[in-house]
């Protein structure tokens, strides 16, 4: 059977990243991304704004909604101090085992665990399943119209804790309505937006920071 798009995008980043260098694993994915197939990984442009919260929010505990082929989880777990952890969550089971692969030639397992399933699913488990008590950061990029229902869902479920920073991707397009809706007028959250542009491409696409105020 033919190759996905992933699993090209993987033997690319096998044969020509070095291993266990974090920064040559996300070089070759957007080269290849850029030069070859067009694919849905956060990018290099607004992957600096990703880096540029994660820094700020320094976490202990962080949570990505949206592994896809995992630039983007080793984008974060790059920047994590040692005692720190990112859960993954991954609802697309061809996409698990490719992004498990490229995380680990970044030489990052140990700093990532992905979770297979939906979030709506997962949420609920992740403090008895998984021992997390609140999440220090959370990044949104996984499907559009889960956005508000699952913000919702980590905050019912405890999971915020005053402080708690949030960045959500495309904000601009393919676009979050009513997760803008959710977070922005709500005394509960501090926003801030940053205008980028869709990976990889120059139509404008943008991020949104809310800091859950508790
Ligand atoms: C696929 C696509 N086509 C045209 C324009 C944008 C997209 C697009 C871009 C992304 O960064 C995405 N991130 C997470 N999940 C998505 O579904 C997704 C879709
Ligand atoms: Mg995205």
């Amino acid at each position: 059977m033919d190759q996905s798009k992933e699993q090209r995008i993987l033997n690319s980043v096998s044969y020509n990243a070095i291993k266990g260098d974090a920064e040559s694993v996300l070089d070759c994915i957007d080269k290849y991304c850029s030069q070859k197939e067009w694919a849905m990984n956060v990018g290099d442009e607004k992957g600096l704004i990703l880096d540029k919260i994660v820094k700020e929010a320094d976490p202990t505990v962080a949570l990505e909604l949206g592994t896809y082929c995992g630039y983007s989880a080793v984008r974060i777990a790059r920047l994590l101090k040692p005692s720190a952890h990112l859960f993954s969550i991954e609802f697309n089971a061809e996409f698990v085992p490719i992004a498990k692969e490229i995380i680990e030639i970044a030489g990052l397992e140990d700093k990532v665990t992905i979770l297979e399933g939906h979030a709506q699913d997962i949420i609920p488990q992740l403090k008895t399943k998984y021992n997390v008590d609140t999440l220090d950061f959370v990044f949104l990029d996984h499907w559009k119209d889960r956005y508000a229902p699952d913000t919702i869902l980590l905050e019912q479920y405890g999971l915020l804790r005053k402080g708690s920073i949030l960045l959500a991707d495309n904000i601009g397009f393919p676009g979050a309505p009513d997760f803008l809706k959710h977070v922005r007028n709500n005394e509960h959250y501090e926003c801030t937006h940053y205008p980028s542009h869709l990976e990889y491409m120059k139509a404008p696409d943008a991020m949104e920071k809310a800091v859950y105020l508790g």
